[in-house]
């Protein structure tokens, strides 16, 4: 389902604090900063790929894990929106 970053970002924070059963987020949270830190890594370079070799659609959808991938960072360090508009 379509959702806005700050919708997305208020949802990862719930699950940060209520810990749903079955939540991939959770995972990641608990594998922790390192293991975070990877997907960012691999999730832009998909990004870079899917800009120069695939469709606009193809690359929207990269973009939208890269996102979800950095705000489960920001979760991760208890960083919340504030923090890094701050700096835009
Ligand atoms: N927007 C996302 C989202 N984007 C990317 N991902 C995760 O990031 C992975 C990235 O895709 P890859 O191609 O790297 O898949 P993969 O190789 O299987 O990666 P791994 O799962 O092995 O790390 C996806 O398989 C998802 O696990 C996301 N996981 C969750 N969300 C949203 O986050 C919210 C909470 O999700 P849960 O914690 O799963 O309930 C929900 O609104 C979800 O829609």
């Amino acid at each position: 389902m379509a959702k806005s970053f700050e919708e997305l970002f208020a949802e990862l924070q719930r699950i940060k604090q209520d810990r749903p059963e079955g939540s991939g987020t959770v995972a990641r949270l608990d594998a922790g900063v390192h293991a975070i830190g990877k997907k960012v890594v691999e999730e832009a370079a998909e990004v870079w790929m899917a800009a120069e070799y695939e469709s606009r659609e193809e690359a929207a959808e990269e973009i939208s894990q890269l996102l979800y991938h950095l705000q489960t960072m920001m979760i991760a360090l208890d960083l919340d929106l504030e923090d890094v508009y701050a700096h835009l």
